[in-house]
């Protein structure tokens, strides 16, 4: 029996296929796999989905682990049992905004993909704010007056830059995490440890 690994589908999917080819796993079943979205490999199967249902799937126990970005386990708080880091998908959250537009008499309101992370974030620092859901190009929201500023992933800071928008408060770093259903880690522990322990190597260089 092999394990059933969810992968977040995309940036985190290609990174993950690195971390493994360096790890000389067999990848090609991965790389070849064209509109398919499950796979199997020597090694495990792989099923590919959005980061948010990787956390359901993983939960529900239909995948045994997952590849997700912390950003999603910090927002949705899926139950499962967070394993390790990985080193890729590393990022920060970040305040961002107009360079030079003033806090509002009224209440600061707030454009992101992540409701709950930015809530309590402002919680925890005494601030009520208004939040604005967006789905993506969430620097959009300042620059059109939607809101006020963004909290959103930032790593090169290209897209800020290129949007003429500018940091002003970092928040949090954040990587991509190895997720574990709670009862596979109990029951299928004797197939999940080796995959595991491979992975924890590459915490090292984190
Ligand atoms: N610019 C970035 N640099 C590094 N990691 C990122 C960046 N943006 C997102 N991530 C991480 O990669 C994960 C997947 O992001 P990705 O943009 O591929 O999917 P998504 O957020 O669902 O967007 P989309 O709707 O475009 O697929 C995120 O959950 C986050 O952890
Ligand atoms: O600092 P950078 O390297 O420019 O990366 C940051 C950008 O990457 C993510 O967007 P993504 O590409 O996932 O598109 P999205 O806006 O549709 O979420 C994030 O939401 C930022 O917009």
């Amino acid at each position: 029996m092999k394990p059933v690994i969810a992968l977040t589908k995309g940036r985190l999917e290609k990174q993950f296929i690195q971390f493994l080819e360096e790890r000389n796993y067999d990848v090609n079943p991965l790389l070849d796999k064209g509109r398919k979205l499950q796979v199997e490999t020597e090694d495990f199967f792989a099923i590919f989905a959005k980061g948010n249902d990787v956390a359901t799937y993983v939960e529900y126990g239909i995948a045994d682990l997952g590849v997700v970005g912390e950003d999603i386990l910090l927002e949705i708080q899926p139950d499962v049992f967070d394993l390790l880091p990985f080193p890729f998908g590393k990022c920060r959250f970040a305040i961002a905004g107009v360079p030079s537009n003033l806090t509002p008499l009224r209440k600061q309101r707030i454009a992101t993909k992540y409701p709950n992370i930015t809530t309590k974030y402002f919680r925890d620092q005494g601030k009520s704010i208004d939040i604005v859901k967006l789905e993506g190009s969430v620097e959009l929201a300042p620059l059109l007056g939607l809101a006020d500023d963004i909290v959103d992933i930032v790593e090169t800071g290209n897209t800020l830059k290129e949007n003429g928008l500018v940091v002003k408060e970092e928040m949090l770093t954040i990587s991509a995490r190895l997720i574990a259903n709670r009862n596979s880690l109990k029951l299928k522990r004797d197939i999940l440890t080796p995959l595991i322990d491979s992975f924890r190597a590459g915490e090292a260089i984190i």
